[in-house]
């Protein structure tokens, strides 16, 4: 469920056209709908009703600071995987001490930050981290909140380059190992042992894998508390799946309940840490179709080059991500043709969309949909185009929550070598 909706033939996002933010803001620009991050956030909120839980949205998803702010409003904590993350939700009025700070390569400099500010947990993600965070937490006079990231060795079932759970992902310790570091972790004076934590990958559309995650780690758990390391929490992670074309991910419910019985009881919180499905639905990228070249009549390939490209959205490109793809003014009785939906960057792999069938004229307005999660947070300048503007609708009230880049902002901080 979004706010995305036709009213008298064009596409509005909330109460305001698409055609109206891209006459003030220009394309290509994201479109985000607070109504829906509002409530995509509530309905996670409410189906985990009776479990002990905290929600840290997963800042990678999209780190706008209208996005975070908005979160933080809602009584969201944040996942981060860098420094830049952590000032960005400090930034945004979000509470560091409900911040889990996940990431394979932590730096010293991003511990020390992560300790000034008070974070709730690091998640470690090997034995050099260990020692490493208990060097730096003791040569500044504290303890670091810790928990272990294992893997479960699950197979999530997703797109491999988005499955972190398997046993040859770069991810986390492997499970068999964990007891071993716990009981080292136990003896370091910088840590304190908080919880444990894995996260098995994104997009996931079955439930099956979370349930085998969550019964091997709270095995985990009932092994530690035999040794006498007590567990205060469970880190699931994120990775529940949206729907993009056609898939059925289960509902926030289904997903509470697939994991209810296996926590019942036990004296420990669940922490979440979803990006995907609460932003995903909740935006859209803008583009105006620049130019038509269609082949031949018999041709295989008809090309509409529209001004976004994968420096803008890098879904399709990176992973053959399916967007749909629809016009913001509802096609009238204008010729349809199947269409590559490309952009005009330098790359064969520049494509937002293969085969869509599309009445299309050069100068309209196409919506791709399902763009809040990995749209903006993956772009880049490449080919030197400025990155787009960010736009939040809520309600009637459209409010810009990024300006677009300018190419002067693109040279900032370059210069030439000086003349001899
Ligand atoms: C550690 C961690 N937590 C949370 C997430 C958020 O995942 P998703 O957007 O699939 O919910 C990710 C990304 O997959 C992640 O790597
Ligand atoms: N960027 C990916 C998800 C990666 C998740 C990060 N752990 C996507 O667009 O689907």
């Amino acid at each position: 469920m979004d706010h995305f909706e036709y009213r008298d033939g064009v596409l509005h996002a909330e109460d305001v056209a698409l055609s109206a933010i891209a006459e003030r803001f220009g394309t290509p620009c994201y479109v985000y709908s607070a109504a829906t991050i509002r409530r995509h956030y509530r309905v996670f909120d409410e189906a985990l009703a009776g479990i002990d839980h905290d929600i840290c949205y997963a800042v990678k998803a999209n780190g706008n600071l209208g996005v975070l702010g908005l979160l933080a409003d809602l009584g969201s904590g944040f996942d981060i995987v860098s420094v830049g993350e952590l000032e960005r939700v400090i930034t945004a009025g979000g509470d560091p001490a409900r911040v889990v700070f996940s990431g394979v390569g932590k730096r010293v400099d991003e511990i020390e930050r992560a300790l000034e500010v008070g974070i709730a947990c690091f998640n470690v993600e090997s034995e050099a981290e260990l020692e490493r965070i208990d060097a730096v937490a003791q040569r500044m006079g504290v303890r670091a909140p810790i928990s272990l990231r294992v893997n479960p060795d699950v197979d999530a079932q997703t797109h491999p380059y988005i499955a972190t759970g398997l046993k040859e992902n770069k991810f986390g310790v492997d499970i068999t190992r964990a007891e071993t570091l716990y009981a080292r972790a136990a003896g370091m004076e910088g840590l304190a042992i908080r919880g444990v934590d894995c996260h098995i990958g994104s997009q996931l559309t079955q439930l099956a894998p979370f349930r085998d995650a969550v019964e091997r780690v709270l095995a985990l758990i009932d092994r530690l508390a035999d040794q006498g390391i007590a567990i205060q929490h469970l880190d699931v992670g994120g990775g529940l799946g949206i729907r993009y074309r056609d898939e059925q991910p289960p509902s926030p419910a289904a997903y509470a309940e697939n994991i209810r019985d296996l926590v019942a009881g036990r004296d420990l919180k669940l922490v979440f840490e979803p990006g995907r499905v609460l932003v995903g639905n909740a935006g859209v990228l803008l583009t105006r179709v620049e130019v038509l070249k269609p082949g031949a009549e018999d041709a295989d390939k008809h090309f509409a080059i529209v001004d976004a490209a994968m420096n803008d959205l890098l879904r399709p490109a990176l992973y053959d991500g399916w967007h749909a793809i629809v016009p913001v003014a509802e096609a009238s009785d204008t010729v349809s043709r199947t269409w590559e939906i490309v952009g005009p960057i330098c790359e064969t792999g520049d494509f937002l969309g293969h085969d869509r069938d599309l009445a299309l004229q050069t100068g309209d307005l196409l919506a791709v949909r399902t763009a809040g999660a990995y749209g903006f947070a993956m772009a880049s300048s490449y080919n030197a185009r400025p990155r787009p503007a960010e736009v939040m609708v809520d309600g009637d009230a459209v409010h810009e929550v990024r300006a677009r880049e300018t190419v002067a902002d693109l040279m900032r901080g370059e210069q030439r070598l000086p003349f001899a």
